[in-house]
């Protein structure tokens, strides 16, 4: 028997997974996806071929749940599924902050959860998805969860304790990337380039950069050394990052995201 996955508030992040493991080869038969709305549904029936159902519906029909809605809009989503959940479901939260915990008390005794924080990479599968076992979940279930989450990017499995440093590291991650391309192109404009060659130098760079970082087995220090000349250009930039405290500053922005996966733990934040 084929195994049935349903998205539960296919949103951005939801149908960037959907999207996923269609390219991976999922049936969209075997895909069942719930939204808030019913424009919604239609737009994914008609994208992506998957079947639109009720959370109940979800609940009852397929194998695993992926709950994609945000963190404040759980406790109301657990309220309407909980009762059709059979405690043979594999529930998995993409949601940040909230604990395993929060939905083993709502779910039937028993239930298996798994907490993942995936990025929105995940849609050209280069994701990260960080992984941590609930009190029920098993070997076997941190095993269809990676099957879900593997041809998307990467997987880790964490400790659920690491979950909102994961968060704030790889789940925003993407975030601070896209902010520093759009201030460095507004760099480039400041020198006088047409903002689309701005943007296809600093794209670029970023590519070229991150593929070093992945594959050159280098440290980042190594890597940026290699950059940086002797009275250059590039210590000069350097010198400006520091004075105006950037690292500080990256410190202070993970340290908060951190402190606000924390804060959504409760469903409420
Ligand atoms: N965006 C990201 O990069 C990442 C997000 N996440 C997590 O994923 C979750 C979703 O984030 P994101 O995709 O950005 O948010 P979205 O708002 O895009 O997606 C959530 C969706 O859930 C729908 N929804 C809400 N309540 C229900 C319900 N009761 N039944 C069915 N559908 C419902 C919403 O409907 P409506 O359109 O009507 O609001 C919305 O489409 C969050 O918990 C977030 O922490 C995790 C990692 C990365
Ligand atoms: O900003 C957020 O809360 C979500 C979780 C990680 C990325 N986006």
């Amino acid at each position: 028997m084929s195994q049935k996955v349903a998205v539960l508030g296919t949103g951005k992040i939801g149908e960037a997974l959907l999207s996923g493991m269609i390219r991976a080869g999922w049936a969209p038969g075997d895909l069942l996806v719930t939204t808030r709305r019913a424009e919604r549904a239609e737009e994914l029936r008609t994208q992506y071929g998957v079947e639109p159902v009720s959370n109940a519906e979800a609940a009852k029909n397929a194998d695993t749940l992926i709950l994609t809605v945000k963190p404040q809009d759980m406790a109301t989503l657990l309220d309407e599924l909980a009762p059709h959940v059979p405690s043979d479901r594999l529930v998995i939260s993409a949601a940040a902050g909230i604990p395993t915990s929060f939905f083993e008390a709502r779910l039937a005794e028993g239930t298996p959860v798994v907490r993942v924080m995936p990025n929105t990479p995940v849609l050209v599968d280069e994701g990260m998805s960080v992984i941590s076992a609930g009190s029920h979940a098993t070997e076997a279930h941190l095993v269809r969860t990676e099957e879900i989450f593997k041809p998307v990017g990467k997987t880790l499995r964490v400790p659920e304790s690491r979950q909102d440093a994961a968060t704030a590291l790889s789940g925003s991650g993407p975030a601070y990337f896209y902010y520093l391309v759009e201030a460095m192109t507004d760099a480039g404009i400041l020198l006088g380039l047409p903002r689309s060659q701005a943007h296809d130098l600093i794209v670029q760079a970023a590519i070229g950069a991150a593929v070093m970082l992945r594959d050159s087995g280098e440290h980042p220090v190594t890597l940026r050394e290699a950059v940086t000349s002797p009275a250059g250009t590039t210590i000069s930039a350097i010198r400006e990052l520091e004075n105006h405290g950037v690292r500080a500053a990256l410190l202070a922005a993970l340290e908060a995201a951190r402190d606000r996966s924390r804060e959504l733990a409760s469903g409420n934040g």
